[in-house]
């Protein structure tokens, strides 16, 4: 079978959908990540990104639409695409009295490896995941960190060109989750190709070369995490103290075309602004012409959990 490239990337979503009865898991999604990368999947609990990734991972097929690994399909090509990838769940089947390097040894063993080669890459996989100083201990005696470096290092064991990670930094420590980010940019230097979800924007930011957004199935929002935020910063969010004629205020503000989500709170009215800086002085410059006493009118960046929060809540569709 000849694999499909429309261009450099090794993992490609088209048009995919999945529906569970009346549920759009994943409506519609396309993206692709390029060899070499490491692409973050975040939304919130539900949106889709589990269901996804188990259709790269070949453990479910769409309704409609296809997924690429490498170039092959995920619903004509599965076995293709399973030599070419490794999957790390968000949950781990676990096998309590096995020790971790049993369990690595029994993943390659499954994976066909023998004699020297296996030996060797057990060995590079105890050492990349830091497994090699537990080698003896029992998976129920594990940490959460621990287990996770073990399920990475299940899906390293046959060397696959692309890692699709789902949630891995879920419950990890400060320390565990700089590990894990630094052993997949270590990863991803290497030339493999890494897909990881979180519904946490700011957990992803630093690892990642792109990120999308999903929410209720839909991709909202792909690109850096810059680009993201500089599409957002139209959205600007304000904060004007006005120390008398308030109400003059509140009603210019809501008739302006820029101005939307206005909250009052004292003397302070908060609001967003979609306009640039020329029409932010004009606004300001209307304000005290019309009497109204302004102390402070300033508006910060959003960060990366307030922009996740508007592209969440649809803005950007
Ligand atoms: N096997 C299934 N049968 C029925 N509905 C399902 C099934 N798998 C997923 N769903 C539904 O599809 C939607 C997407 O679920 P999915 O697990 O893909 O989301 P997620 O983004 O991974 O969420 P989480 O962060 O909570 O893991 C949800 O509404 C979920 O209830």
């Amino acid at each position: 079978m000849i694999p499909y490239h429309s261009d450099d990337s090794v993992i490609e979503l088209r048009r995919l959908h999945r529906n569970f009865g009346k549920t759009r898991a994943v409506d519609d999604v396309s993206f692709s990540v390029p060899r070499g990368t490491v692409f973050g999947y975040i939304g919130p609990n539900g949106a889709g990104k589990t269901t996804s990734m188990r259709i790269l991972a070949t453990l479910e097929l769409p309704t409609l639409g296809d997924a690429y690994v490498d170039g092959f399909s995920v619903v004509n090509d599965p076995d293709h695409v399973r030599r070419r990838l490794g999957f790390m769940p968000d949950a781990f089947g676990t096998y309590p009295s096995v020790n971790c390097h049993e369990y690595i040894d029994f993943y390659a063993r499954a994976y066909g490896l023998a004699g020297r080669q296996r030996h060797q890459r057990v060995r590079w996989v105890m050492d990349f995941t830091r497994l090699d100083g537990i080698a003896e201990k029992p998976i129920r005696g594990l940490s959460k960190g621990m287990k996770q470096r073990l399920c990475l290092g299940r899906a390293l064991v046959h060397d696959p060109a692309v890692l699709i990670l789902d949630e891995p930094a879920a419950g990890l420590d400060p320390r565990a989750r700089i590990e894990l980010r630094r052993m997949i940019r270590a990863l991803a230097e290497d030339g493999k190709t890494v897909l990881v979800s979180s519904h946490i924007l700011t957990e992803l930011a630093e690892m990642c070369d792109r990120v999308g957004i999903i929410e209720q199935g839909r991709l909202l929002a792909t690109g850096s995490v810059d680009e993201i935020q500089r599409q957002q910063r139209t959205h600007r969010e304000f904060v004007v103290r006005v120390i008398d004629h308030r109400d003059t205020a509140v009603q210019m503000l809501e008739s302006n075309d820029h101005v939307s989500h206005l909250i009052v709170d004292g003397e302070l009215v908060r609001f967003q602004y979609e306009g640039d800086v020329t029409h932010q002085a004009t606004l300001l410059a209307s304000l005290i012409a019309a009497g109204v006493s302004v102390a402070e009118f300033s508006s910060h960046a959003r960060s990366l959990e307030d922009v996740f929060m508007q592209v969440t809540e649809g803005l950007v569709q």
